[in-house]
Parts: C-alpha cells; sequence; structure tokens
C-alpha cells in the first residue's frame, strides 16, 4: 500500500509481490459517501503480467500432491482466522454491512472456505470398471484444468472470493482473481498472508479493477479455460458471449427472486424471525435472500401484522452499531435503484407497509450522506409488476396471499430465476411435494440459510449454469480422462 493524501491506496498482487498500477478509481465507505481508498483501474496489460505469473507457477504446484497443497490451504485458514476482527471491520467499513455480520458470518466463512476445501480434496475418488469380455479395464483421472479465472461481487466480498479461489486451488490450478471494484480491500488484506501460509508467487494473482475493463480482459484471454462468475445476469451474458470463441468452461452463479412459501400450518414462531432474516439480511444483498412472500388466504392477516411488526425491529444502523440488524447498501447508484423499484410499485398501486416513505429513519450527522433505507414491505402487488419478477437485491419484500399448493407452485416459478425457494409447513409429505416441484436449485424447509457445502450449491433457469461445493467445484476445477488398459 502507498500512503496518498491519508487515502488507503491498493495495489495488485501478480506473481507474489504487491504492484502499482497507472491508475486508480475511487472507492467509497457505503455509510458516509466519502471517498476512502483507491483501487487499481487495471486492464490488459496487468492480465498478461497475471497470465505469465500463474502460467510459470502452474507445473509446480499442480505436480504437489492433493496434501502437500492441503497443508497450505490449512495453514491460509489459520491466518485468516488470526486476523478476523482486522477483516471483520475492513469488510463492514467497504461494504456496509454491520460489523457484527462480517465478524459472525462473512470472515469464519471465508475462513471454513480454506478448510473444507483443504479436507475434501483428500477424499476424492474416481471411477473404474471393468470390461471382461473385452479383457479391459477403464478407469478414470484428472488433472487441474490451468489458469482459472475468478470474478466475485460486492455482497459477500471474501466469503464469495474465496469460494472461488479455495477449490480452484487445492485441485491444483493457479488462479487470477478479480474481486469487485467496490469493494476490494479484504482481497487485498489476504494477498498479505499467501507468503505466509507457503502459497507460491504465482499461484494466487489478484487484479484489480472494473468489470468492462479488466474483467473483460481476463474471460477474453485465450490462455485462461475456465471462468468462474458469480455477479448478474446480463454480465454473465456478456462472459458466455467473450468466452464462447474459446469454448470455455463456465460456472455462473447468478440472480434469484426468491419465493417464501407459508402454508397455514406453519410455525409463525419461527417462520416469521426467518422469514425477516431471509429477506433483510446483509441489507437485502444476498442472492438467496427472499423477495417473493406467499402466505395461504386463511394466516395472511396474522401473518402480515406480526411481519411487520417484526420488520419494524429489524434495526438499521451505522455498521458499527452492536444493535443493528442492517447497514448501509453498497452504492448510491444501487440504493437509487432499490428505491425507483419501491416508487414503481407505488405508481401501481401497491401498498407500502412499512419502510421507504413510511417510517422514519435517524442517522447519525456523519452518516447522513451514507446509504442507508428502512426494510420496506410491499403488499396488494400484481404477479406481473416488476417487483415480483425482477431481481431488487435490496431491503425490499413483496407480500401475497395465495390458495392453493398447486396455485402457489405455479406462481413461485413463474419468474425467469430459480436459484432458493423456502417452504414453511408442518405437513411433512406436502413439504416434500412441494419442494419437489418447485423450479429451484436449493430449498430450504422450515428454515434458510442453512448449508452443508459439500452438496451441490448454484440455481436453475436464469439463475445460473453449473453448480459449486464439495464435489461439484472438484469436478469444475479438474479434467477428467478415460483411460483403458487392454490386459
Ligand atoms: N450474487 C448475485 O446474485 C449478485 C447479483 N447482483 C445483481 O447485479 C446487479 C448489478 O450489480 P453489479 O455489481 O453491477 O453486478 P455485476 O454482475 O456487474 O458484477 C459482479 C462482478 O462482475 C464484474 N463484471 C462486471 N462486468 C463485467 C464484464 N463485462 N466482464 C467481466 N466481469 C464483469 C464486476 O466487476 C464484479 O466483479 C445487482 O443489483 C444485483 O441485482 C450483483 C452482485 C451479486
Ligand atoms: N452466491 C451468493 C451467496 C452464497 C452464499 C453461500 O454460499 O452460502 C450471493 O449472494 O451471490
Amino acid at each position: 500500500m502507498a500512503g496518498t493524501n491519508a487515502l488507503m491506496t491498493l495495489e495488485n498482487f501478480i506473481n507474489g509481490k504487491f504492484v502499482p498500477c497507472n491508475s486508480y478509481i475511487d472507492s467509497y465507505d457505503p455509510s458516509t459517501g466519502e471517498v476512502y481508498c483507491r483501487v487499481p483501474n487495471s486492464g490488459k496489460e496487468e492480465i498478461e503480467a497475471a497470465v505469465e505469473a500463474a502460467r510459470a507457477a502452474f507445473p509446480g504446484w499442480s505436480a504437489r500432491s492433493p496434501q502437500e497443497r492441503s497443508k497450505v490451504l490449512y495453514r491460509l485458514a489459520d491466518l485468516l482466522e488470526q486476523s478476523l476482527e482486522e477483516l471483520a471491520q475492513a469488510e463492514s467499513r467497504d461494504q456496509g454491512k454491520t460489523v457484527a455480520l462480517a465478524r459472525g458470518v462473512d470472515i469464519p466463512r471465508a475462513v471454513q472456505n480454506f478448510r473444507f476445501f483443504a479436507s475434501s480434496v483428500l477424499h476424492h475418488t474416481s471411477a473404474c470398471t471393468q470390461a471382461d469380455p473385452a479383457g479391459c479395464v477403464h478407469y478414470t483421472v484428472r488433472a487441474p484444468v490451468g489458469i482459472a479465472g475468478l470474478i466475485s461481487p460486492w455482497n459477500l466480498p471474501l466469503y464469495l472470493l474465496t469460494w472461488k479461489v479455495a477449490p480452484a486451488i487445492a485441485a491444483g490450478n493457479t488462479v487470477i482473481a478479480k474481486p469487485s471494484e467496490l469493494t476490494s480491500v479484504t482481497a487485498w488484506m489476504m494477498c498479505k498472508l499467501l507468503e505466509k501460509a507457503g502459497v507460491p508467487p504465482g499461484v494466487v494473482n489478484i487484479v484489480f479493477g472494473t468489470g468492462p475493463r479488466v474483467g473483460e480482459a481476463l474471460v477474453a484471454h485465450p490462455e485462461v479455460p475456465l471462468i468462474s462468475f458469480t455477479g448478474s445476469q446480463p454480465t454473465a451474458e456478456r462472459i458466455i458471449h467473450l468466452s464462447a470463441p474459446h469454448c470455455k468452461k463456465l460456472s455462473l452463479e447468478l440472480g434469484g427472486k426468491n419465493p417464501a412459501i407459508i402454508f397455514d400450518d406453519a410455525n409463525l414462531e419461527e417462520c416469521i424471525p426467518t422469514t425477516v432474516k431471509s429477506s433483510f439480511a446483509n441489507q437485502g444483498e444476498i442472492c438467496l435472500c427472499t423477495s417473493r412472500i406467499f402466505v395461504q388466504r386463511s394466516i395472511y392477516r396474522e401473518f402480515l401484522e406480526k411481519f411487520v411488526e417484526a420488520t419494524r425491529r429489524w434495526k438499521v444502523g451505522i455498521p458499527s452499531d452492536p444493535l443493528a440488524s442492517m447497514g448501509a447498501l453498497i452504492s448510491k447508484a444501487h440504493l437509487e435503484k432499490v428505491r425507483s423499484y419501491i416508487k414503481k410499485a407505488r405508481s401501481e398501486g401497491a401498498r407500502i407497509l412499512c419502510g421507504e416513505g413510511v417510517d422514519t429513519l435517524s442517522l447519525p450527522a456523519k452518516n447522513q450522506g451514507g446509504y442507508f433505507m428502512l426494510p420496506t414491505v410491499i403488499t396488494h402487488i400484481k404477479d406481473e409488476s416488476c417487483c415480483m419478477k425482477e431481481e431488487i437485491f435490496g431491503p425490499v419484500t413483496c407480500v401475497v396471499p395465495f390458495d392453493s399448493e398447486e396455485e402457489v407452485i405455479q406462481r413461485a416459478n413463474s419468474v425467469k430465476y430459480g436459484l432458493a425457494a423456502t417452504v414453511w409447513s408442518c405437513n411433512v409429505g406436502r413439504v416434500h411435494r412441494v419442494a419437489k416441484k418447485l423450479q429451484s436449485g436449493l430449498v430450504w424447509t422450515n428454515c434458510w440459510l442453512i448449508r452443508e457445502l459439500n452438496l451441490p450449491f448454484g440455481g436453475m433457469k436464469s439463475s445460473g449454469v453449473g453448480r459449486e461445493g464439495g464435489k461439484d467445484s472438484y469436478e469444475f476445477f479438474t479434467e477428467v480422462k478415460t483411460i483403458t488398459i487392454k490386459h
């Protein structure tokens, strides 16, 4: 880091060294709206340097045994854990989320990502078939793909970056990662730990900058055969287009318009606080957040009353406030976009029961320019409204009634996305039936966001291509070869 006008200035990390850049982008503290950091505005030149480093490091790293690589990942996890508080403070400042969330979820999960893949890489087996009449044995071997291009978003910065870096390097690839230009700080902090963890130069390269400039240079590079991306659907389309001439391997984890389906036998004591959390956690900026709540008509009024009451208790505050459940949204542009959906709903005749435009938010003077808004509940809205169809990615949720099981399944499935759903009912048969019929890569019943890293994670329809998780990540980050031996 070079000190300039008291602004923190990040540098790219290429071939084991911090490297300054010719130009920089301002990065804002979402809780004040002030510039506090400068992020390299990298481009093709930096990608070329990173590719050269990753190419040179690949033979040595890929030749190591999974056991040797695993030890390095465990060491990195320990080092991240030792820096937990510092990383949590930094993540909160950079992203706007509460320190409590970063401390309790984001950073521990980044640590867990390295530990999980350090362990799981030791336990993969390959297939073998004996073909007696042909006098053959067939078996498969897997090898790392090469240089992995990893592009991550701003909502869960270190959590989602490490969800890609850990399995990629565990499998023997070298990587070039590009975090979001809006939230680059914790990735840069992690770079400082790599050497001590024993990650050889060139195995992990992190290049900062914008999507159209450095992101596209990475995606289009012919020597990067694989791209793992988490972010928006329009960006995914661009990535598919740019990688098509090279037939790259793609893993695309995209957005959602996630339904919660609440039947009249649901345990509301558990359902209401969990659905408030699933709607508004991390300011509603998680692809898994609930944004369409379907409630069976007989309990609709009771649910709504209790849900609005619980939403009003979901405190918005400055990120360091230990009592705050929600901090600031990521950017001014994003705040305006989220607000525009509420305005649209209002113009369509929908009712805003609490939050934006209804309740008052009080903030300290120094945070008046921050990107805060109250969690907002919308009702009397049609399924065809853009608020019920498009990903808002903010603290806004719509609540509507339904009558029958068949009807709600059809309505829940009526959007282009298919990422995560929740189903609330005490009827075991119904829970299984509904879960099976939902077009959704993940279905949580009577809970939300309980993660099992070993199992497939990802969405259907416009929510993505491919799955990540223990075996799925291993298969994505390796190429399989079938070998036949005639004996
Ligand atoms: N996980 C998710 O589902 C996420 C969804 N979103 C959705 O996307 C909307 C827009 O947010 P953005 O930050 O603009 O998301 P985005 O999809 O543009 O950004 C995600 C990452 O992709 C990079 N990127 C952008 N354009 C690129 C390009 N042409 N080539 C290569 N990389 C590129 C960005 O720099 C960032 O690192 C949000 O309002 C939200 O609805 C955003 C972030 C995460
Ligand atoms: N991919 C996202 C969230 C993942 C959460 C998890 O793996 O537990 C996202 O919000 O983009």
